[in-house]
């Protein structure tokens, strides 16, 4: 199956399916001499696993990472880094009704229509099990990354429809939710205990922050910046919208509004979100998320068997009541895999070099 390779110059594959034995991802390109560690994948990996929040999965999964190839003496070795995570807790026989049913909201349905099989165990390789994976990836991409100075943040601006009132990144890692307003961390914590007990499922928002990137990332036509960072992060299972900058809003805009002011010591605004004609400013980049309900949901809901007769279901198994807040560091490690590929474009590095740590 193709399209399971992101990037150009630190390539990324993902495999593995959320009921196999292990996921895990290949990554191609990234330069030799980088210090790295299976500690500092996991501290990305820790974020992202289920548990850790009241809009969770109770699917027990520990994450622990392994490296397979790739480093010696700490040291990448400029070869393929294979990384694998075993699954522990997947309870296949769970999902034995969805052999024969689809469930509305999610991939079963196209993706049988597409391949003509289907693996139904927890919807296979459609499963968000996969993002492990690409947090895996993005961990190496934050190593590099943080040599040049670049580090990215992503936390939640909306949850079932509790908006942020402030923005205080110092908290973020203080509430489950990954948000940056406590007091409405806990009143997202209200509305998810009741979205759970109804057994229905909601979305929301979330901001993806890329700082210290030098201006130069990304092309004028085509592999613009803005286009990978929209396509890296819409790859992202129940991602249904990405604004940069202003984003939607710019549209109510006019000219002399929106346009960032140019002084001698910058952009006295930053209406473009760190992006200029598909080129890094140098200001910080900044991307938002919708993100939609989960669809596995335990509300009956109409829908069709493979044979194509009426019926209803009520999923099983055991499922998130938002992809948010596990989804945060999944849209970090997308955002992180873009800005790593265009670090290591030619004229970048003519510019920055590799820096080893
Ligand atoms: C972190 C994360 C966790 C998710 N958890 C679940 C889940 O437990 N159950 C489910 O049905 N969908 C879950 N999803 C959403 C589905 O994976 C997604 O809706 C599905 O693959 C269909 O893709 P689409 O929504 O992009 O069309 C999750 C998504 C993310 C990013
Ligand atoms: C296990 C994880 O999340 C899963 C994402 C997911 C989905 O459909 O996206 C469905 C559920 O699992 P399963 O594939 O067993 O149905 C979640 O528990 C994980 O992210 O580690």
């Amino acid at each position: 199956m193709a399209g399971n390779t992101f990037g150009k110059m630190f390539r990324v594959t993902t495999w593995g399916e959320s009921h196999g034995k292990a996921l895990g991802a290949v990554i191609d390109g990234c330069p030799p001499g980088l210090s790295l560690s299976e500690e500092d994948i996991q501290k990305d990996l820790d974020r992202r696993r289920p548990g850790r929040s009241p809009a969770s999965t109770k699917r027990k999964e520990s994450d622990r990472v392994q490296i397979l190839s790739g480093v010696f003496e700490g040291k990448t070795t400029g070869t393929p880094i294979s990384l694998i995570i075993y699954n522990e807790d997947a309870r296949s026989g769970d999902y034995s009704t969805l052999a024969d049913t689809y469930r509305p909201g999610h991939a079963d349905r196209t993706y049988e229509q597409k391949y003509g099989l289907r693996d139904w165990r927890g919807g296979g390789r459609s499963s968000a099990r996969e993002t492990v994976a690409r947090v895996a990836a993005g961990a190496v991409a934050r190593k590099f990354l943080s040599t040049f100075g670049i580090n990215v943040v992503a936390y939640t601006l909306e949850l079932a429809g509790v908006k942020c009132n402030r923005i205080d990144e110092t908290v973020i890692d203080n509430n489950p939710f990954y948000c940056p307003d406590e007091e409405a961390a806990q009143l997202m914590a209200v509305k998810i205990d009741e979205i759970r007990r109804r057994g229905d499922s909601c979305g929301g928002i979330v901001q993806v922050v890329a700082r210290g990137c030098p201006p130069g990332l990304g092309e004028p036509v085509f592999d613009k910046l803005d286009a990978r960072i929209a396509y890296a992060l819409m790859s992202i299972g129940a991602v249904k919208g990405v604004e940069i900058g202003s984003g939607f809003r710019c549209a109510r805009m006019l000219g002399s509004e929106h346009n960032d002011p140019i002084t001698p010591e910058g952009y006295a605004s930053n209406n473009a979100g760190g992006i200029l004609g598909g080129i890094s400013s140098g200001m910080d980049i900044v991307a938002r998320v919708a993100v939609k309900p989960i669809p596995s949901i335990r509300i009956a809901q109409q829908t069709i068997t493979r044979d194509g007769r009426p019926t209803t279901i009520t999923v099983k198994g055991r499922h998130d009541v938002s992809a948010i807040p596990r989804i945060v560091p999944v849209c970090e490690a997308m955002m992180l895999l873009v800005l790593a590929d265009f670090m290591l474009h030619p004229t970048m590095v003519a510019k920055y070099g590799f820096r080893h740590t």
